[in-house]
């Protein structure tokens, strides 16, 4: 019998027997229902044109609905301009105004358009659901208009009626648009989002402001996502990885325009250090233009190279405070010749590619010159102090996690670290080996510590430094390899030194016994349970596959990312798990002129339609029926005074 106490503060929400009884009716109907479809994404890497559009889309859901709906009846070009307002309601109100073609009638015809695909996309849903997502200024008529009987010639009547008073009142455009977002919102239940936001692709910051105002998000954080959260922190290393990943990909206005990172002391301080230098090894990837801060190649060339040599020698020192890290063999500054141009590694000699390196004291190579630390503490105090990055980095550990199991999924960026022989790697942490589950609760609350601890607590500095260790160390699970080779990919030609080795995990975990052993660590059953990852980019025109390990693995980095379409030959994955099916929608290159609807293909079928109540948030709605059955009984004890509502 539960806690007398507990049931006296649950009576002060439900006071009487027919409140309680009520609210078990009503948990007991959405148990009943259907579950809501769950969206899973990752490795987004600031691509925000493609995401947003993947989002809004519902990666090609919304378009199936309004075929199923109209195929038949509407031509084709209706079909997918009825499509691109629903995603972008907003733009092509003002597109079809600025034309004039936003006439009573259209609008008129719209209005029914729009409402049909919104009953549709409902029927799965409670009626209150469905209501609560409404916006509150058209709650009541689109509710009305939702549940309108045609049959009946009074209620036809009726709906005339409303749809004339929306256009009277002027209110059309604003209608239209409330709807749109509410089948958007109604397609996508949950979303998941399995790391890597940031880095290489132009906006990060457009696709964050975007999941912030999406209703139900959980995101896994990635090593690129750990990485900026880490220069949030004002870890230097992490600053120079993040500033030198932006400029090596021509990203300018994610940081200039998206975070206000003033760039001008690194601009001049390269300019005139490389001043004769071309730096032709840093020469930017040039993916996307830059809408606002346009750099000249050159020029950036010299910031990118003046920011790589800051990094080395930043790094150099962490590894130096924590040989814990066992990392000294990457502390390669310290092993250039700068005489003779050459590197020793491995114990063998290379020679450099680039030997100009007039910041660079060769007795003490990690030891930045005067203008180096001048330059580096502003860099870092802009991003301490940029207030959206601010706001974005907050939002990130406020929805993110290191990993999370949800309805039998098991969803993390990486890997959980392995040795050869399949057991889970083990990292000492404050004195003891930590590994698998327990691992990865330790490193969650690193990565809590370095930001909310405040400067100069213990701990604060060491959670801080941890943070570019997850970024590139051996045992980050987030990371998931051996070495990040960043030094030898600008400074030596031998392809072999710049491999990156994969963590035991990627080759093990495609034995679904090895699957069995994760969901036990984890607590979750080895029967229809799934592992969701990221990070590797699943190179589909190689053969691969994103489906592993009998079915129970799936690797969703499909190539969102610009840079990577090259290795997967497609443009990106989603999972979609909805009460009949887990599906992968694979999606083409994004192009803004082109409505694409992805191949989607059913990966496995539910043996029976999952409910509400077969979900977490189910287990979560019986408990509270219990604990309300427990509470009507009191009052029929009079253990509790029933208080009239
Ligand atoms: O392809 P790029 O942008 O030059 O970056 C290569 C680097 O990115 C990494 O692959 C990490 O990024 P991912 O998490 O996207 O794989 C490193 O292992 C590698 O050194
Ligand atoms: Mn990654």
């Amino acid at each position: 019998m539960r806690d007398l106490e507990y049931l006296r503060l649950l009576a002060r929400e439900y006071p009487s027997v027919k409140a309680a009884s009520s609210e078990i009716i009503n948990l007991k109907a959405i148990c009943g229902l259907p579950k809501g479809t769950e969206y899973f994404f990752s490795d987004l890497h600031g691509e925000y044109e493609a995401f947003v559009y993947l989002l809004r889309s519902a990666s090609g859901i919304i378009r199936e609905k309004i075929r199923e709906t109209f195929g038949h009846i509407i031509p084709e070009d209706e079909q997918v301009e009825l499509a691109n307002l629903i995603y972008y309601p907003d733009r092509n109100l003002a597109r079809l105004i600025a034309e004039d073609r936003c006439t009573e009638d259209w609008q008129r015809i719209t209005i029914y358009r729009l409402v049909e695909i919104c009953k549709v996309v409902a029927s799965k849903y409670t009626r209150s659901k469905v209501r609560k997502k409404m916006p509150k200024e058209f709650a009541y008529v689109i509710d009305e208009l939702l549940h309108v009987d045609y049959n009946d010639e009074n209620k036809r009547v009726y709906y005339g009626e409303i749809i004339r008073a929306i256009i009277d009142t002027k209110v059309a455009d604003k209608f239209i648009s409330a709807i749109c977002e509410l089948i958007q919102n109604l397609t996508i239940d949950n979303l998941h989002i399995i790391g890597d936001i940031f880095d290489r692709g132009p906006r990060a910051d457009i696709i964050m402001n975007e999941l912030m105002q999406f209703h139900d998000v959980d995101i896994q954080w990635g090593n690129h996502d750990i990485s900026w959260m880490g220069a949030a922190t004002g870890n230097p290393a992490c600053v120079c990885n993040v500033l030198r990943i932006a400029i090596s990909y021509n990203s300018f206005d994610v940081l200039e325009d998206g975070y206000g990172i003033n760039l001008r002391p690194l601009s001049m301080f390269a300019a005139k250090v490389y001043r004769d230098d071309p730096c032709t090894r840093f020469t930017p990837k040039i993916l996307d233009q830059n809408i606002y801060d346009a750099v000249d190649p050159g020029l950036a060339a010299k910031m990118h190279k003046a920011i790589a040599v800051l990094q080395f020698k930043v790094e150099g020192q962490i590894i130096r405070r924590h040989p814990g890290y066992k990392m000294d063999d990457r502390i390669l500054l310290e092993q250039v010749d700068y005489n003779a141009g050459t590197v020793t590694i491995g114990g063998k000699s290379y020679p450099l590619l680039d030997t100009n390196f007039p910041t660079i004291d060769p007795a003490h190579p990690l030891k930045l010159s005067k203008e180096e630390e001048e330059l580096l503490h502003t860099l870092v105090l802009s991003f301490k102090h940029s207030e959206l990055l601010h706001r974005h980095i907050r939002f990130l550990y406020a929805r993110g996690e290191l990993y999370k199991c949800c309805n039998g999924n098991l969803m993390y960026h990486g890997c959980i670290p392995m040795k050869e022989d399949g057991s889970f790697e083990e990292m000492i942490c404050d004195g003891e080996p930590l590994s698998g589950r327990a691992l990865m609760d330790y490193i969650s609350g690193q990565i809590r510590q370095a930001y909310f601890l405040n400067d100069g607590e213990p701990g604060k500095e060491r959670a801080k430094d941890f943070m570019w260790y997850l970024w590139c160390g051996a045992k980050s699970p987030v990371f998931g390899k051996d070495k990040m080779t960043t030094f030898e990919h600008y400074f030596v030609a031998d392809k072999a030194l710049q491999r990156e080795h994969m963590n035991p995990y990627y080759k093990l975990s495609q034995k679904e016994e090895v699957c069995d052993r994760i969901f036990e660590e984890f607590g979750l059953s080895k029967q229809g349970s799934h592992i969701i990852n990221g990070h590797v980019p699943v190179k589909i025109k190689d053969g691969e596959t994103p489906v592993k390990a009998n079915g129970k693995l799936f690797v969703i980095d499909g190539g969102l990312s610009k840079a990577y379409q090259k290795y997967t030959g497609i443009a990106g994955y989603t999972l979609i798990y909805n009460s009949n099916h887990l599906a992968l929608a694979e999606h083409k290159p994004f192009n803004p002129d082109v409505e694409s609807t992805p191949r989607v293909s059913i990966v496995e079928k539910m043996k029976s339609r999952v409910m509400v109540g077969n979900t977490d948030k189910g287990k979560e709605l019986k408990a509270m029926i219990e604990d309300l059955t427990e509470l009507v009984a009191a009052f029929r004890r009079g253990d509790i005074k029933e208080q009239n509502d």
